[in-house]
């Protein structure tokens, strides 16, 4: 008998040297480094490089890094008039769906994917990406984009492109937090299918277009989003209890709490979480907190699951002031790095990756010839 592993639970399928999580420790580590500590130390720019290279950036390196990265920011006209005819309602992950399909319609060096053609297409879609979120995030409040801003660093940048000024010290540091975090997790569902696309040789935006679609999916990254409907339908600390066991009795999964790799938590919540207390420090959040703790202890008390980082990444977006649609657009603009990588990795050392099935359909039978076809 065929042994099946469904959802490749439990499969490994290749080496990586890019990031390790390691579900009996509950960590993390980016090319060794703990992510605690590059979160603790680092910018993301550095850790994007890092991802990319192996190795944390020289003051040299970086400074070449962001000298390209800043003047990479501004859209070309092909890409803005393609998202501008979209539907004013679409989800901002159609829209980053789309953005980098023309981004690679737009690239005269399509077809040279080798390490140095693509690592530049890498910074180029790391450098574009906040502008086309944050014009995003404008477009549905009916505001025009504000440009990028060179002189500032890819947090600021980012964040005055989005409401018009750069927010105090600690939301840009809880955003740079995030995107820290969000940025790479070993073989994942969206990073494994950016490898499975790349495996068959195809181009490095059609993998991270792929990338893209199964990101959304709210049992992985659409996760986030999904967090702030829950905390949100939920009227009160007082209600959770009733809740949370209706829910769990209409067999509904509850977003932000499980992991496929981590059984016993998720090494990257008590740093976001770290950062979601300093946001909330002022008080003026204390409803929203109260459920948010009351939903976590039931989780551990009912179910002994515990949250992933989408659980106080959702929040803390909200808090920064973004609209729930762009959650999963902002943990795109930060695995963009990994799925890159990644698919640097995949191509170095490449082998199709094409898994069996086990075939349990009907047995092998004649077509029925002519009009005997056509009964019934
Ligand atoms: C950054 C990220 O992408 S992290 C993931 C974000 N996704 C979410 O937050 C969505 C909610 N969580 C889930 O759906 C799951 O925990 C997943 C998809 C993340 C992991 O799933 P799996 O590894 O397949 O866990 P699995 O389904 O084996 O869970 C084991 C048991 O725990 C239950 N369980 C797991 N997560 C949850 C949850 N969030 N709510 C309720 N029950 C859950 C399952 O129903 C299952 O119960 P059963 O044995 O009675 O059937
Ligand atoms: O590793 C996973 O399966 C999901 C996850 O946490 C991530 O992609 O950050």
């Amino acid at each position: 008998m065929t042994e099946i592993h469904r959802g490749l639970a439990g499969v490994v399928v290749d080496t990586t040297t890019i990031s390790m999580v390691n579900e009996q420790t509950n960590s993390l580590t980016y090319r060794g480094y703990p992510v605690q500590e590059l979160c603790a130390n680092c910018t993301f720019e550095e850790v994007a490089w890092l991802l990319w290279h192996g190795e944390l950036p020289t003051a040299r390196e970086l400074a070449e890094f962001q000298s390209v990265e800043r003047n990479r920011r501004t859209l070309g006209r092909t890409v803005s008039g393609a998202l501008s005819r979209l539907p004013a309602d679409c989800h901002p992950m159609d829209v980053l769906r789309t953005a980098i399909s023309y981004l690679g319609a737009d690239d005269p060096t399509e077809g040279l994917d080798d390490r140095d053609h693509n690592l530049a297409k890498s910074i180029d879609m790391f450098a574009k990406l906040p502008t086309i979120v944050a014009a995003e995030q404008r477009r549905r409040r009916g505001l025009d984009p504000i440009l990028p801003d060179p002189a500032l660093g890819y947090a600021e940048n980012f964040l005055q492109m989005c409401i018009g000024a750069v927010p105090p010290a600690e939301q840009v540091r809880a955003f740079e937090v995030s995107m820290i975090l969000y940025a790479e997790h070993s073989f994942n569902a969206s990073t494994f299918t950016a490898r499975v696309v790349t495996s068959t040789l195809s181009d490095i935006y059609s993998a991270v277009t792929a990338a893209i679609g199964a990101l959304k999916g709210p049992l992985h990254g659409g996760a986030n989003e999904a967090v702030m409907h829950v905390l949100a339908e939920i009227e009160s600390a007082g209600e959770v209890e009733a809740w949370l066991k209706q829910a769990l009795a209409d067999k509904r999964k509850i977003m932000g709490f499980g992991h496929r790799v981590y059984k016993n938590g998720d090494s990257r919540v008590p740093t976001m979480t770290a950062e979601l207390r300093k946001l909330t420090a002022d008080g003026t959040a204390d409803e929203l907190m109260a459920k948010y703790d009351a939903l976590a202890a039931a989780m551990l008390r009912d179910k002994n699951i515990h949250p992933n980082l989408d659980y106080p990444t959702g929040p803390a977006y909200h808090l920064m002031g973004f609209d729930i649609p762009i959650f999963t657009p902002l943990f795109m603009m930060s695995r963009i790095t990994g799925w890159t990588a990644h698919i640097m990795e995949q191509l170095e050392s490449n082998s199709l990756i094409r898994p069996l099935s086990s075939y349990v359909g009907v047995d092998q039978r004649p077509v029925p010839a002519g009009a005997a076809r056509l009964v019934g």
